[in-house]
């Protein structure tokens, strides 16, 4: 299990710096409910079990809010971890939710497309009673996407006979899902690569890049930073790396591999193969992990070359790693800033759903930008050049969440 399972260090450090009761760590811990179910299968060969997971970590602040996860190591701990995440990120950005996670421990890639329908729908069915427009609101994670939301939305339906779209966020557009979401983590990613660029007075754009995870935020990282005018020198995905230090075709390599069933390290007629671990070493202006967490650790940490790492990714970097990065003079943007650009636009689909109102894209971006803009400055406020970005992003986000707490009479 990770190494940084939890927020608990900077939990405990934010609780102490904003001098409340290090008591309150157990409640902020604590997950409100965790679910494991088993899942009974039919396949080809007979029934295999697997098993799903929901972590309802707080919803001081709203309902419970956060991804599905199809991913072999997918567990509790691991859900904990991220349903916690989720309840700083909502915070952080201001909107009115908590924190949730869930999963299957499954690879999505072994199963056939009737078997997923089936999984989603079995899990769906399980949790049915804890999810709910207005309780616990799923989406996108690893390994899932529109099509898995369009399953739980139509499980959902069948178990409460009615329609309720806004049970479930990031869904195809033909069922009430939002214009942007799909694209909407990656575009996150990029706007504020280039506010924190910009922040360290870098040339950006005129800035290299390698980017970990050639997934829906990989990609759409790639694309954005490289539309602004970024030099994308590689990507890598769970089998390999591509490298061309000219810079890569995003498009053409997403096109190649999407077509030809091909790892990112295979579309060679765009740039060299190369191992992982030395995307991680590249001597780039920013590294963007979007793939897996814990990717940075002690053993790799020493070699990083880039000056700033923008944790698109949930939890890419443990605690050694991250020590030794910030003693290396290496700057950081955490994930609960880095990627919130996906449960933003949730937000605004979820609105949307509710209020019968249907926004064009122009509408959710500008919404999008404008939250985003906003918890980025208070980011920038908070830290007055003294704390880490992740710091004071916890300051902020713990701030928040004990408030209303205290509010509820909770704490
Ligand atoms: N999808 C979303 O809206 C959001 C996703 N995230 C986080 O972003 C990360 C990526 O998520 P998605 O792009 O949605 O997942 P995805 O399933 O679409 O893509 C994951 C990518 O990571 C690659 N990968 C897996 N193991 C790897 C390894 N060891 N080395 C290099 N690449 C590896 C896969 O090959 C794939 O390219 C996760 O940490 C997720 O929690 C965070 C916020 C929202
Ligand atoms: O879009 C959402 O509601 C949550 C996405 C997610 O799981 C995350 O931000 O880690």
């Amino acid at each position: 299990m990770s190494q940084r399972s939890c927020g608990t260090n900077y939990l405990s450090w934010a609780l102490d710096y904003l001098g409340m009761d290090e008591r309150l760590c157990a409640y902020l811990t604590t997950p409100y409910r965790e679910i494991t179910v088993e899942l009974p299968l039919l396949r080809k060969n007979g029934i295999v079990v697997f098993k799903g997971y929901r972590v309802q970590h707080n919803h001081a602040r709203g309902p419970f809010k956060g991804g599905i996860r199809y991913h072999p190591e997918m567990n509790l701990a691991h859900a904990h971890a991220l349903a916690e995440l989720m309840t700083w990120k909502t915070a952080l950005v201001n909107i009115p939710f908590g924190g949730a996670k869930g999963g299957i421990t499954c690879d999505p890639a072994a199963l056939d497309e009737v078997e997923r329908e089936m999984l989603t729908k079995l899990y769906t069915r399980r949790m049915a009673n804890l999810f709910g427009p207005e309780s616990d609101i799923p989406a996108p994670d690893m390994g899932t996407g529109p099509q898995e939301m369009a399953w739980i939305y139509d499980a959902y339906s069948g178990y409460t006979s009615g329609h309720h779209p806004g049970v479930v966020t990031g869904k195809p557009l033909q069922l009430g899902g939002s214009i942007g979401r799909i694209e909407a983590t990656g575009r996150g990613v990029s706007l504020v690569t280039k506010w924190a660029a910009e922040a360290l007075n870098m040339s950006f754009p005129d800035v290299t890049v390698a980017i970990q995870g050639f997934g829906n935020v990989g990609v759409h990282t790639a694309r954005y930073l490289k539309q602004v005018g970024c030099r994308i020198i590689a990507v890598s995905d769970v089998d390999g790396a591509l490298y061309n230090q000219a810079g890569l075709d995003i498009e053409a390599v997403r096109k190649t591999c999407e077509e030809k069933k091909i790892s990112v390290n295979q579309a060679l007629d765009y740039g060299d193969s190369i191992k992982q671990d030395e995307l991680l070493a590249l001597d780039v202006a920013i590294l963007i992990p979007a793939a897996i967490g814990d990717a940075i650790h002690e053993d790799n940490a020493p070699k990083v070359k880039a000056r700033l790492i923008v944790e698109a990714a949930n939890m890419p970097i443990t605690h050694e790693g991250e020590r030794i990065l910030t003693s290396n003079g290496i700057t950081i943007i955490p994930d609960i800033m880095a990627n919130a650009g996906g449960v933003t636009v949730s937000y605004l689909e979820w609105i949307q759903n509710r209020s019968g109102l249907i926004w064009n894209l122009e509408e959710v971006e500008k919404k999008t930008d404008h939250i985003l803009y906003q918890a980025w400055c208070a980011l920038c406020r908070r830290r007055q050049n003294e704390l880490s970005y992740r710091q004071a992003a916890y300051l902020i986000a713990v701030e928040r969440v004990a408030q209303s707490s205290a509010l509820r009479g909770y704490i």
